[in-house]
C-alpha cells in the first residue's frame, strides 16, 4: 500500500449509477483525489459521465484526473469504491437486494483481486453490512482493509435532524446511529451530546423541548431512505458526501471517528459481522473500534440487530457456494 509520503491518490470508482456519480462529483468538488476511474457494465454512459465531470475541471479546487476505468486500474489504487449493484425498489427493504447484489459482487472482487489490488475496499451497495463481509470473503483481504459506509450516512440524518430541532448546527450534534444501515438500526441517546452537554441534559433547556420527540426524530431518520426513494425513486447525495468523508479520512490519515461497517471481533463482546459501530478511520483503514456504553435498551436492540445480520448473511454466502 502507499503511504501518504507518496503524493497521488487513487480512488477507482465500480459503478457510475446515482450514487456512484454523485460521489465521483462530490470527490471532485472537495478535491479529494488526484485520480478517479470510473467503471460501469454501461461503459458509454459511464464515458459520458467522464467527459461530463472533466468539463468541470477548470472549476474545481485542485486537479482531478478522471478517466473511463478498466480493472487493471485497481492495481495502483488507494481505495476501490463499489456502488454497483441493484437498489431498492418502493416498499423494497435493503436486505431484499441481498441475493441479487452478492452474485455481482461475487465477479467484481475478483476481477479487483486479479489485478493486483493492494487497497482498501470501501463498500456503498446495500445490504451494506451483509456486502461489506462478503467482500472480506470473497477477497480474502484483512478485514480493516475493508469498510463499509454503515451507519455514517444514518448519523448524518441524525445530527441533521437533532440540528433542525434544537436549532444548532450539525457539526455540534454528537450522536450515533448504530447498527444495521436498515430497519434494525438504534440510536445512542444515553452517550449523545450536545456540545459538550449531555443531550438528556439539554432538553431541559426549554419546556418545548420533550424527551418524546426524539422517538420521532429516530423514526425520521431510521425511514428516510424509504420516504426519499417514494418520492424520487433514489437516494444518492447523502450517501455520497458520507463517502466523500470516508475516503477523505482514509487518505488524509486522520484517526477520525466515523459509524462505519466494521468488522467485529470481539468487540462489543461480538464476533464474525460487519456492523455499523464508531470507528477510528486512518490510512490503513479500520485503526480501532470504539466501544461505547450502552444503557440495557441499546444493548438490547444492538445483540437484535447483529442477530439480524447474521441471519442474512450466513445462508446468503452460502448459497453462493464460497
Ligand atoms: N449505503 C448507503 O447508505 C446507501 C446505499 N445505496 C445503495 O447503492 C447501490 C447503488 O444505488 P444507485 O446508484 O441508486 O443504483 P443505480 O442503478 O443508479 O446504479 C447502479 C450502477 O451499477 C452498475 N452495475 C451493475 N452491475 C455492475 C457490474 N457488475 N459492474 C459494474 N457496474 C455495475 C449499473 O450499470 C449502474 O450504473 C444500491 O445498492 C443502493 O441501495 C444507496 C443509497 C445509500
Ligand atoms: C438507500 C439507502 O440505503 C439510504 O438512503 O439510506
Amino acid at each position: 500500500m502507499k503511504t501518504s509520503q507518496q503524493a497521488v491518490n487513487r480512488v477507482v470508482l465500480i459503478g457510475g449509477g446515482s450514487v456512484g456519480i454523485s460521489y465521483a462529483f462530490a470527490l471532485m468538488n472537495q478535491g479529494v483525489t488526484e485520480e478517479l476511474a470510473i467503471i460501469d457494465l454501461d461503459a458509454d454512459k459511464a464515458l459520458g459521465d467522464v467527459m461530463d465531470l472533466n468539463h468541470g475541471k477548470a472549476f474545481a479546487p485542485s486537479l482531478t484526473n478522471v478517466w473511463l476505468g478498466e480493472y487493471e486500474d485497481c492495481k495502483d489504487a488507494d481505495i476501490v469504491c463499489i456502488c454497483a449493484g441493484a437498489n431498492q425498489k418502493p416498499g423494497e427493504t435493503r436486505l431484499d437486494l441481498v441475493e441479487k447484489n452478492m452474485i455481482i459482487f461475487k465477479e467484481i472482487v475478483a476481477d479487483v483481486m486479479n489485478s493486483g489490488f493492494n487497497g482498501i475496499f470501501l463498500i456503498a451497495t446495500n445490504p451494506v453490512d451483509v456486502l461489506t463481509q462478503a467482500v472480506i470473503t470473497f477477497s480474502g483481504l484483512p478485514p480493516h482493509r475493508v469498510i463499509g459506509s454503515g451507519t455514517t450516512l444514518d448519523t448524518a440524518r441524525l445530527r441533521y435532524e437533532l440540528g433542525e430541532y434544537f436549532h444548532l448546527s450539525p457539526k455540534n450534534i454528537h450522536a450515533y446511529i448504530i447498527g444495521e444501515h436498515g430497519d434494525t438500526e438504534l440510536p445512542l441517546w444515553s452517550t449523545a451530546t450536545i456540545g459538550t452537554v449531555p443531550l438528556l441534559t439539554y432538553l431541559n433547556r426549554s419546556e418545548t423541548y420533550k424527551k418524546e420527540d426524539l422517538d420521532d426524530i429516530f423514526i425520521n431518520v431510521r425511514d428516510a431512505a424509504y420516504r426519499i426513494i417514494q418520492k424520487k425513486g433514489a437516494t444518492f447525495y447523502g450517501i455520497a458526501m458520507s463517502l466523500v468523508r470516508v475516503t477523505e479520512a482514509i487518505l488524509k490519515d486522520e484517526h477520525s471517528i466515523l459509524t462505519t461497517s466494521t468488522f467485529l471481533q470481539g468487540e462489543y463482546s461480538v464476533d464474525n459481522v460487519c456492523i455499523g459501530v464508531p470507528t477510528i478511520i486512518n490510512r490503513n483503514g479500520v485503526c480501532e473500534v470504539i466501544e461505547v456504553p450502552m444503557n440495557e435498551e441499546e444493548q438490547r436492540k444492538f445483540t437484535h440487530s447483529v442477530q439480524t445480520l447474521k441471519g442474512i448473511y450466513e445462508p446468503a454466502i452460502q448459497a453462493i457456494h464460497v
